[in-house]
């Protein structure tokens, strides 16, 4: 049992709370000496009762009796709150320093764990999985406490008052564990399949309302309507089915409740008749203290199902806590000091999966002052180069060299700081364009910003916004064209006033007279500075200083924009078909 409790996830998360150990240490006590306050009346009922059985009781005794009555609820109402507070607020805290501990730990995870976790899946945890944590802290935990005080405190009065009564309120306990060990076996597995089938309808639902627009674009409303249905019917059926085992236990536990008390009320009162027996108010005391003791220990089934729900929850943060990330800094990695100005490639292989090769023997170098194109059919690998430079994967095979020093010898952070990066799907955070253009560069001046915008061909329609670079963008806020998020990535990168920038596929959705004007003033930027674009339409690198084809992950060809229109190869025939037959300008 130890060993198990050990072993858990629960308990391997227990180190949360270490911080708050005061608060709970306050939250317990607290607890205890609510209990007590909450038992005495009890006590004085016993008390009443063997009075008025006595006769010749002065009326000032009951006013006495009463005021006691009235001081034990003062000290259970302040216990009381005391208790909820500091456990309660304990729970916040805890799941709050989980919550950030959990965000942290993924910022620090490989896009391979992102690449085969669902983002659902993952957001689950953060959110659903910490939240049921906090549950187990400030209720399931509190609750349990609740009963195992009120077990001794019954016990401990009845052992006071007249052993004979304890003993007697042993006899139900087997058929309430009974009862508990049944729900646990019959409801709780129905219970857990409906939480299951919420699961899946919540993604469903997630995933369709995200693709509104192809839904109703495709008239596939009645389809994806069935679907919601087939899930939601088996959420309901699966929720009807733990209704239905629980309404056959709740008879039961009423049954179980009844015998018990009839019991201890019958062997009890019979205890309590005999000369030798204990007095009426004992029995009273002791038939109230059983009202107290029983019924909570029924609910236990209930409270060890949130256990377990708690269990699995901690299990999942755990998984999570566990997966170390793939790429981070090599034992006595060093930090780039210099401003990057050279970048190799050496034979790099890379694939995603086993057996399915994406780059091989990929190699090239670029200088300060240079900008290398990267084309290609879609599906290359022209992405995947730029990701393995920045170090989102790691090569199988190969070097990638930055400055002549091998890559995974630097630390991650100084290489990252000197990139500037534009993804192919342009992200945009919730915030305001200025916060979007800032991230990454917190310290940039607003006029830094603006000029950043300028030179991304932004400054034209962010003036025109309601609150120009104020204005909210994201999901709270207003959506923009596939060019104008380009563009505000853009010049996020530009910002940075990076040593290498890193494009890809930046300003395939911009026009072509924007892309020219944006083309010019980097090109003003480009002299000491290295540039990789990754693009499909080729007047965006046609003014590199080199060009590489990538066909089906190799260097298919490598030269200046004429030297591979000369060549004739693959690079001629897409400029053919690109320049609508010029061959060469
Ligand atoms: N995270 C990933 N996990 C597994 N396979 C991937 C992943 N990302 C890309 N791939 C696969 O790697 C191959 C190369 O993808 P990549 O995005 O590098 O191509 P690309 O040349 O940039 O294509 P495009 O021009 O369409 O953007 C594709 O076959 C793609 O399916």
């Amino acid at each position: 049992m130890h060993q198990a409790i050990r072993e858990s996830a629960l308990w391997r998360l227990l180190p949360l709370t270490w911080p708050y150990k005061r608060q709970i240490a306050v939250g317990l006590g607290a607890n205890g000496c609510a209990r007590f306050f909450d038992l005495l009346p009890t006590l004085i009922v016993g008390q009443v009762v063997d009075a008025i059985e006595q006769g010749r009781v002065l009326p000032d005794r009951f006013v006495t009796y009463a005021l006691l009555v009235l001081a034990t609820f003062a000290g259970l109402a302040v216990f009381q709150s005391l208790s909820s507070y500091n456990l309660g607020t304990m729970a916040q805290k805890v799941r709050h320093d989980l919550r950030t501990a959990l965000y942290r730990h993924l910022q620090r995870l490989d896009m391979t764990f992102f690449g085969r976790r669902q983002t659902g899946d993952i957001l689950a945890v953060v959110s659903n999985d910490v939240d049921s944590l906090e549950t187990f802290f400030s209720d399931t935990s509190t609750s349990l406490v609740r009963i195992v005080i009120t077990f001794f405190g019954v016990y401990g009065i009845l052992l006071y008052l007249d052993w004979r009564l304890a003993l007697v309120l042993f006899v139900p306990l087997p058929l309430a564990l009974w009862a508990v060990r049944f729900f646990a076996r019959r409801v709780q597995p129905q219970y857990r399949q409906a939480r299951q089938a919420v699961g899946r309808i919540n993604s469903l639902v997630e995933n369709n309302i995200n693709g509104m627009e192809v839904i109703q674009a495709y008239t596939a409303e009645a389809e994806q309507d069935h679907f919601v249905n087939e899930q939601s019917s088996l959420y309901r059926d699966s929720v009807c089915s733990a209704l239905w085992e629980r309404a056959r236990f709740i008879p039961l536990i009423y049954l179980i409740a009844g015998t018990a008390f009839a019991l201890l009320i019958g062997l009890g009162g019979w205890f309590a008749a005999r000369p030798a027996g204990p007095s009426l108010g004992e029995y009273a005391t002791f038939i109230l203290l059983a009202m107290r003791l029983i019924l909570p220990i029924f609910a236990v089934g209930r409270l060890l199902n949130q256990v377990q729900r708690a269990e699995a929850s901690a299990r999942r943060i755990q998984e999570v806590f566990q997966r170390q990330p793939l790429i981070q800094d090599a034992a006595g990695a060093v930090a780039l000091a210099e401003p990057i100005e050279r970048l190799e490639f050496e034979n790099v292989s890379f694939a995603y999966q086993p057996e399915m090769p994406i780059l091989q023997n990929v190699s090239f170098a670029v200088g300060r002052g240079e900008m290398l194109g990267v084309v290609g059919p879609t599906g290359a690998g022209k992405s995947t180069l730029v990701k393995l430079l920045l170090r989102m994967y790691a090569p199988e095979q190969g070097r990638i060299k930055v400055n002549g020093r091998d890559l995974d010898q630097l630390t991650l952070a100084s290489v990252r700081g000197q990139v500037g990066y534009v993804s192919q799907d342009a992200f945009i955070f919730q915030g305001s364009v200025e916060d979007n253009i800032r991230l990454g560069s917190p310290e940039a001046s607003s006029e830094a910003v603006r000029e950043a915008a300028r030179i991304a061909g932004a400054l034209e329609f962010i003036e025109v916004l309601p609150k120009g670079f104020a204005t909210l963008l994201g999901e709270r806020g207003l959506s923009l064209s596939g060019g104008q998020r380009q563009r505000i990535s853009l010049a996020r990168a530009v910002l940075r006033n990076p040593p290498l920038l890193v494009l890809d596929e930046a300003t395939s959705s911009v026009d072509t007279k924007t892309e020219e004007l944006i083309q010019d003033n980097l090109q003003s930027l480009q002299h000491d500075r290295l540039v990789i674009a990754v693009a499909h339409r080729l007047s965006t690198v046609r003014q590199s200083s080199s060009i590489m084809v990538l066909v089906d992950g190799r260097v298919a060809e490598y030269g200046t924009h004429n030297e591979l229109v000369a060549q004739k190869g693959v690079y001629a025939g897409l400029w053919r078909v690109q320049s609508g037959g010029a061959l060469c300008e």
